[in-house]
């Protein structure tokens, strides 16, 4: 089935507040400055002291093709932040238009105060009557995104935005009450990840002030008697822990503690094909994207592409917090990796146990880590844990096992994490191991690790 446009539009917005793109108004201001003058690309890079790669025996066609690529990077980058200041006068325009038949009607009647309207607003654009009516239409159906889902749909939409207004499929009651549910999540992400893109709403008089600061996953939505609201991660945890706070970590920190020096992850050299060869597929392992061939986690390693899939903290209805996926994540793709504390001795604890061939050790979450932390068990679960080696570290990579857009991530925590345990499974699943055991357990959740 091919997805619908809601979909295709949902999936562009995501996509876009976690692409590495910027949306800052300044950076337009500052390109035109350079561009404008001469229209020399040289004079782009050199201008602005952006760090080229340089090797001594570079040729001719490398250098060039190197300063090409950055002004195309910037007229690409500059140009996304223009279309984005488009559509936003163009939905508060059809806001001024509504604004100036509102104060007409209060003399004629609400049609004649439309045609006038139109006739003023057509002279202003030089266009005729038919043109201005077809923006118009395409316009207002931006107003009506903003309005439901707020300015970040439209600033962050990708290309699927114009198809989506032109042709309204879909524009209904059930469509808007999806994006309203999505208005706060929207939000994080994008003050989150892009703290200047609010500066673009001062072109409309808009709010420029960020509602919600530090890490995207410091932020969680859910539903309360008042609809739809975003919460302090920490407050989500205050029935077991008044102070819990929680570290966001890319890499994983070994505890020196415990292991001093020694990193428990590191494959003994000699043992395996080699530190740089991917015991997966064979190929030469590097950090450097020009010279790395393995290509078993791109999102993960080796990449300069490499960022985190749009996945949000959310609230469950009944195990708290968990995972959930904002765009689909095909079969076989990194979700993340286990990120957290290298440690070793802990019990009671919920840890995952790393093993190499030269040390047992533990990867623990309780305080520090990413947001693989935030993912429940399920019985029939849509993603799974592999060990993964990279440059001869070995890693605990969440793999998909295909996920859907706005499914919650789950994966299997094993017969040996529940054994014992005096939790229930709510996982739900029609085959849950769990059913028969939990029918006769009484205590509902009690902790989180
Ligand atoms: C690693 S945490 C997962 C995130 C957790 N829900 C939270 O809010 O922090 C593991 C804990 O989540 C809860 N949990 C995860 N999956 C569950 C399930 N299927 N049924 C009941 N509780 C679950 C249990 O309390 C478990 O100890």
């Amino acid at each position: 089935m091919q997805p619908s446009s809601l979909n295709k539009f949902l999936t562009g917005v995501w996509e876009s507040l976690y692409s590495g793109i910027s949306i800052d108004p300044i950076e337009v201001i500052e390109q035109w400055r350079i561009i404008e003058p001469s229209g020399q690309p040289k004079l782009l890079t050199e201008t602005t002291g952006e760090p080229v790669l340089q090797q001594c025996d570079e040729t001719a066609a490398q250098r060039l093709f190197g300063r090409m690529s950055i002004l195309a990077r910037k007229v690409s980058q500059t140009s996304r932040t223009c279309r984005s200041l488009e559509v936003i006068v163009q939905a508060h325009w059809v806001e001024c238009f509504d604004g100036r038949v509102a104060e007409l009607v209060l003399a004629i009647s609400r049609e004649k105060a439309r045609k006038a309207t139109i006739a003023e607003a057509c002279v202003n654009f030089k266009w005729s009557e038919k043109e201005l009516r077809n923006k118009m239409g395409i316009w207002r159906s931006y107003l009506d995104i903003k309005n439901v889902a707020g300015w970040v749909a439209l600033v962050f939409a990708g290309t699927g935005l114009y198809r989506f207004c032109k042709y309204r499929v879909s524009f209904d009651e059930n469509t808007f009450s999806v994006l309203r549910k999505l208005r706060h999540r929207f939000e994080i992400a994008a003050d989150t990840l892009h703290p200047q893109w609010r500066q673009l709403l001062g072109i409309v008089d808009g709010p420029t002030e960020r509602r919600y600061d530090g890490h995207p996953h410091d932020w969680v939505v859910g539903v309360s008697a008042d609809g739809y609201e975003a919460m302090p991660l920490p407050e989500t945890y205050w029935q077991w822990d008044r102070a819990f706070s929680y570290v966001h970590l890319d890499e994983s920190v070994v505890n020196t503690d415990v292991w001093e020096s020694f990193d428990p992850r590191v494959v003994s050299p000699g043992t395996s094909t080699g530190t740089n060869v991917c015991p997966s597929c064979g190929e030469h392992q590097s950090d450097d994207a020009r010279s790395n061939h393995c290509n078993c986690f791109p999102s993960l390693y080796g990449s300069t592409k490499a960022g985190a899939p749009p996945v949000q903290v959310f609230r469950t209805p009944a195990k708290n917090n968990g995972l959930v996926a904002c765009c689909p994540i095909e079969a076989g793709a990194a979700v993340g990796e286990f990120v957290g504390e290298i440690t070793s001795g802990l019990s009671n604890m919920d840890v995952m146990i790393g093993q190499t061939n030269r040390a047992t050790y533990q990867i623990w979450q309780g305080r520090q880590g990413n947001y693989t932390r935030f993912v429940n068990h399920s019985c029939e679960p849509n993603s799974q844990y592999e060990r993964f080696q990279w440059r001869g570290t070995q890693r605990i990579v969440l793999v998909s096992k295909g996920i859907e857009a706005g499914d919650e991530v789950t994966v299997d925590y094993s017969d040996t994490y529940w054994r014992n345990l005096d939790k229930v499974c709510l996982c739900g699943a029609a085959q849950c191991r769990y059913k028969e055991r939990d029918r006769h357990l009484l205590t509902p959740l009690s902790s989180n690790s």
